[in-house]
């Protein structure tokens, strides 16, 4: 790789301050502003500014430890340095460089060791400890894995075609992709590309959705006409799978705290052509209450610390404490406990979440049985990001009285 223009450095440089000293920036939204932003930047461009976007955001606390210092608003561009030494990209002698000791960051290099666990996988201290905790020894094979980039996975939308119609639809548009084994609604990308700009994607036929994910529409075993409630369905990744496997028949109803995700969702909606999802805010309890019993199917797709997909959202792994782990786990078991009684009795739910933890996991779903003696667990599965994609979780559970 290569960072030979001026103003690619001073993107990459404008959109990590960004993401790292401005609340409530993410990664995700600030790159795809950038780029927007810069539209004549060609495709080799795009690539490498997204790419060390990324692996900086990634990397940040291994290259602070070779560049001797914490990332502040005043030395991005130190951090820039670092990480093309440490990574060998190619760069140019550009100003921004200048008064930036170099032999200090290679003579670190030069050591070839990093002094904690924490420094080599690239994540706070606190979350080594938290991750050491719940998952033993496997942890750091479970963040080696985070750290890579995620492939790019699409579901294609059944109401309209197949995994194997999309596959070609794409070729025609120059975007080379995959069927995936097991996965039957799944095709991966062979290279990262822009498909949102694809007609296949305005005309509705895929959302873009990692393959671990899917699986959680099919786990929850809904039939044509069932009612489904989605309770936490934010923009409606999985509401729109489950729309596609009801074939557009019976009712589903999406809730979330937000309603601007609300909204999103039924644009999206719309575009995949899936006319059985009613959208309803939780702004109060009642809500909740007046669905108490009327569901055959329910998906609690519950917040979660998101450590399931680092590779997707690494910023989040900065942005994130202790605390919050700790708030958030509270609100699942609440969630479970209020949201459960939605289900009809002999219906079935799912409890998911994007977290590697078994605390926010396992340990919720234990608690729960406990506490719950009218349902059963039927299934559960842990799927670790070791395995290629999303880390995720999902218990299948029957209400039985
Ligand atoms: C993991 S995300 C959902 C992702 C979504 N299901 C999808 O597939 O795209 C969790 C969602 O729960 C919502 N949420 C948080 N607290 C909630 C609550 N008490 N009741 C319902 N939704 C909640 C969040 O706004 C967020 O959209």
């Amino acid at each position: 790789m290569e960072l030979i223009h001026r103003n690619l450095l001073i993107g990459i440089h404008d959109a990590l301050q960004e993401t790292f000293f401005e609340d409530r920036k993410y990664a995700d939204k600030v790159i795809e502003r950038l780029l927007k932003a810069n539209r004549k930047w060609g495709s080799e461009d795009r690539k490498v500014v997204s790419q060390i976007f990324y692996d900086i955001i990634r990397w940040k606390k291994r290259l602070e430890y070779y560049m001797g210092e914490g990332a502040k608003p005043g030395n991005i561009y130190k951090m820039i340095l670092a990480y093309c030494l440490w990574t060998k990209t190619h760069y140019k002698k550009f100003e921004e460089f200048d008064g930036i000791k170099n032999a200090d960051i290679l003579n670190k290099l030069k050591k070839n060791t990093v002094p904690t666990k924490a420094v080599e996988y690239s994540i706070p201290e606190w979350l080594a400890e938290t991750l050491e905790k719940e998952l033993g020894s496997k942890w750091e094979r479970e963040m080696e894995a985070l750290n890579e980039q995620a492939p790019t996975i699409l579901r294609a939308n059944t109401l309209k075609t197949s995994a194997k119609e999309l596959v070609s639809d794409l070729n025609d548009e120059n975007v080379e992709s995959f069927q995936i084994r097991n996965y039957p609604d799944a095709i991966q990308l062979a290279e990262k590309k822009n498909v949102f700009l694809t007609s296949a994607f305005k005309d509705g036929l895929f959302e873009v959705q990692d393959a671990s994910s899917q699986k959680i529409g099919e786990l929850l075993d809904v039939h044509e006409g069932m009612r489904v409630v989605d309770a936490c369905a934010g923009a409606g990744g999985k509401t729109l799978h489950l729309a596609a496997l009801m074939k557009n028949k019976g009712q589903i109803i999406a809730m979330d705290i937000h309603g601007w995700k609300l909204a999103e969702l039924k644009r999206r909606a719309k575009r995949a052509g899936a006319h059985n999802i009613e959208t309803r805010e939780i702004t109060d309890t009642k809500v909740i209450k007046r669905l108490h019993e009327k569901a055959d199917r329910l998906l609690i797709d519950a917040p979660c610390s998101g450590l399931g997909v680092l590779k997707r959202n690494p910023d989040s792994k900065w942005k994130i404490d202790q605390d919050f782990i700790d708030r958030i786990k509270k609100e699942q078991q609440q969630i479970l406990q209020d949201y459960s009684k939605i289900i009809k009795k002999g219906g079935k739910m799912i409890y998911a979440t994007c977290s590697i933890l078994p605390s926010e996991n396992n340990e919720q779903v234990e608690t729960f049985l406990k506490n719950n003696d009218g349902f059963s667990l039927i299934k559960e599965e842990k799927i670790m990001p070791s395995e290629g994609f999303d880390g995720f979780y999902m218990a299948l559970i029957q209400r039985n009285t």
